[in-house]
């Protein structure tokens, strides 16, 4: 019978995971390996066996499907997908797989529970889901108790990601609304943990995985991305994730947590965000002796091996997606600063530890100079650490300084970068490599400073940057040095101490030591996110406010700026803008705190505004390449203007619409409802 015969072309219809449109590896590419065809052919079998639906209206829906996801119409799918005809000449044609449980498979179409009672009955949905109507709130709610439930971080990251992979609105909801619970899983601290175990936990592809192996087909790899056009990527090879060090193809959480942030953070939509790895083998041994462990089991090539790679990509990543924009992200140093140099002219591109980390501490630094006391040109930096963050970080202020009337000399003398040898000078012996010249010190007289605090009592600076990746380097007698330094100069003199390294096991020091070591005085920012510390004094007690000094705070706006500018490259002047606009991005409440960055639940806000500046960067640079009456529009109604052109352009989902709660038809939080016995079933 007709109705039982399934052709090779509809044979995707068979699963509803690979069918789906926009579900990830289901697309554009037939099954061409001898073993997807096994599987597929078992696929109809099982399938001829369930579903006797003809195959004329299977390969029906296949192709409106696949037009769903190749126009990226969401709404189509989700409009018309429940009115495909059935065959009337079957007995018995289940509905849903004409529709219902394709939906609720698809974490882009899904709305979990709040499915109207006319949608269940339009997309054959009634009993595949429980009857309960819920609204956001509410689902929203179960989210986080079962988050609350889990025992530990990465069983609580394991949670959103299973969300993650069935409700997008909803994952999105649930993070936006609890940022400060959930950024820690989702990214610093947590992802760290995850990468690590990234090959055991594994359950389901979230990116590209491109093995140096398959160099030659990077341009087909990147076609079989089932979502048109993205509009970011975050790549890298794994090689420097946070400060764990190399992890070869485990890295790839930490693409696919900064990505959730350019959603989270930004709202660009995830349907735009493109997570990459390059995988060249690993050097870490544990690695390469794991049984489960998913990457090549080889030792990373030569530099220049790396490079060719990396210029194959960059060239078929253009090809394929000329619109989007590359964040380079953990490649270990010497890569980070040659492939920023080698690309940032050619490609829409820049490096997040090297130009992200320079913005988002200049930007804390602007706000932490104002709070301490000394007067920015008395201000004297020692950074621990003189890797790509270290030296992107020192050069952003370099930039600063210079832009207040400093000469790049007087500028770059402000700062002391020490590693792992001691201070950097130029005549300690060893041959320095080519990032640490430009910091490298002549004025130390012969002599060599071999520790920190050899270096604090001779520089007696007023901040300290920690950027080494190795937990407890500020000790207690190195923070109770710089105080002292500070103090030196006069009363109420506070000093800045920034431990930047994540994650939380590699920082530098902790809060509580740190407001500890300072008596209170500290103006403290760290890379992962630390509690308030709460000090008893009699009766009272006084809360210390931490500062989280992330890229966080950076690359979502960055990005979002750039790419909504249709930018054709990532200028210095859009960096610098970005660190700048997030000085002025603090409200009163947080100024009388005395933070120096927004709270980390206005971080969508702070994006806002550092996208915009960083739009009328590019602008001014001239590589905008909006159209120029655009431009004129909107400077004619200043601000005020482009903004709303960001707003309505960011993802938010699953929020009523601002008119519908101003008035009064969206109330904060609802009661839950039960689904009306639908109509028709
Ligand atoms: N807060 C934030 O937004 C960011 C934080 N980071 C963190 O910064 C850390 C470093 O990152 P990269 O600069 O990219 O690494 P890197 O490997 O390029 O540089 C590390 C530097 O620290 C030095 N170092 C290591 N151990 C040291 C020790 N015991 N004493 C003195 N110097 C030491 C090394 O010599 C090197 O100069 C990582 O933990 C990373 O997670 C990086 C980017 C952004
Ligand atoms: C935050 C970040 O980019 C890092 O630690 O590498
Ligand atoms: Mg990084």
């Amino acid at each position: 019978m007709a109705y039982n015969t399934y052709s090779t072309a509809s044979s995707d219809i068979s699963t509803p995971r690979s069918t789906s449109p926009s579900s990830v590896f289901s697309g554009r590419t037939s099954h061409t390996s001898a073993a997807s065809k096994r599987l597929s052919l078992s696929l109809q079998r099982r399938q001829s066996a369930f579903n006797p639906m003809s195959s004329v209206d299977i390969a029906s829906i296949e192709q409106r499907m696949k037009m769903a996801a190749l126009d990226g119409l969401r709404g189509y799918a989700q409009n018309h997908y429940g009115e495909v005809k059935q065959d009337k000449t079957t007995e018995y044609i289940p509905k849903a797989a004409a529709g219902g449980y394709q939906v609720l498979r698809e974490p882009l179409w899904n709305k979990g529970l709040s499915f109207t009672p006319e949608e269940r009955v339009a997309k054959n949905l009634t009993g595949l889901i429980p009857h309960a109507m819920e609204n956001t709130d509410t689902q929203v709610e179960r989210c986080m108790k079962m988050i609350r439930t889990r025992q530990t971080p990465v069983d609580k990251y394991l949670y959103l990601s299973s969300l993650k992979a069935q409700n997008l609105d909803l994952f999105y909801r649930v993070l936006i609304d609890n940022v400060r619970d959930l950024m820690p899983l989702v990214y610093t601290p947590t992802i760290g943990d995850v990468c690590l175990q990234y090959s055991t936990l594994y359950t389901r592809p979230e990116a590209l995985y491109i093995s140096i192996k398959q160099r030659k087909s990077i341009r087909t790899i990147l076609q079989n991305w089932p979502h048109a056009n993205p509009e970011i990527c975050v790549v890298t090879d794994g090689s420097r994730i946070l400060g764990l060090g190399d992890l070869g193809v485990n890295g790839v959480g930490i693409s696919i947590g900064k990505l959730a942030l350019y959603t989270g953070a930004a709202g660009i939509h995830p349907e735009r965000t493109l997570p990459i790895v390059l995988d060249a083998g690993t050097n870490n041994e544990e690695n390469l002796k794991d049984p489960l462990y998913l990457g090549l089991r080889a030792k990373r090539p030569d530099p220049a091996v790396m490079q060719e790679f990396v210029d194959e990509f960059m060239e078929a990543a253009r090809e394929v997606f000329p619109e989007m924009l590359i964040q380079f992200e953990d490649f270990e140093t010497e890569k980070a600063f040659n492939y920023l140099a080698r690309y940032r002219d050619e490609y829409k591109c820049f490096n997040d530890d090297i130009q992200g980390t320079g913005a988002v501490v200049l930007g804390g630094y602007i706000g932490a100079v104002n709070l301490s006391n000394v007067p920015l040109e008395d201000q004297r930096l020692v950074f621990m650490g003189a890797g790509s963050a270290g030296v992107g970080v020192a050069k952003q202020m370099v930039e600063y300084y210079t832009r207040r009337g400093l000469s790049e000399q007087a500028a770059k003398d402000k700062f002391w970068l020490v590693d792992t040898k001691g201070l950097v000078t130029w005549d300690r012996g060893d041959k320095l490599p080519e990032h640490k010249k430009y910091f490298a010190r002549s004025d130390n007289n012969g002599h060599q400073f071999r520790t920190l605090e050899e270096v604090i009592e001779y520089v007696r600076p007023s901040a300290l940057v920690g950027l080494t990746a190795t937990f407890g380097v500020f000790t207690e007698s190195v923070v109770r040095a710089l105080k002292a330094s500070v103090d030196a100069g006069g009363s109420g003199r506070r000093p800045i101490l920034f431990p930047l390294s994540n994650p939380l096991t590699k920082a530098e020091c902790t809060f509580e030591q740190a407001v500890q070591w300072t008596d209170g005085t500290v103006i403290f920012a760290s890379g992962s996110p630390f509690s308030p510390f709460a000090v008893k004094s009699g009766d009272a007690a006084v809360t210390y406010w931490p500062n989280q000094g992330n890229n966080v705070y950076v690359f979502p706006g960055l990005g979002l700026g750039a790419i909504l500018a249709k930018a054709s490259k990532i200028t210095d002047e859009m960096v610098y803008m970005s660190a700048a606009s997030l000085a002025e991005c603090l409200n009163a409440e947080e100024i009388q705190k005395g933070l120096i960055y927004p709270h980390i639940e206005r971080v969508r806000d702070a994006s806002l505004v550092v996208a915009r500046e960083v739009m009328k960067a590019a602008r001014r640079e001239g590589v905008s390449t909006l159209p120029e009456e655009q431009w004129v529009e909107w400077e004619e109604w200043g601000d005020v203007a482009l903004t709303k052109f960001i707003k309505d352009r960011v993802y938010d989902p699953l929020k009523p619409p601002e008119e519908e709660v101003a008035a009064g038809l969206q109330q904060p939080k609802q009661e839950s409802t039960h689904a009306a016995e639908p109509a028709a079933a």
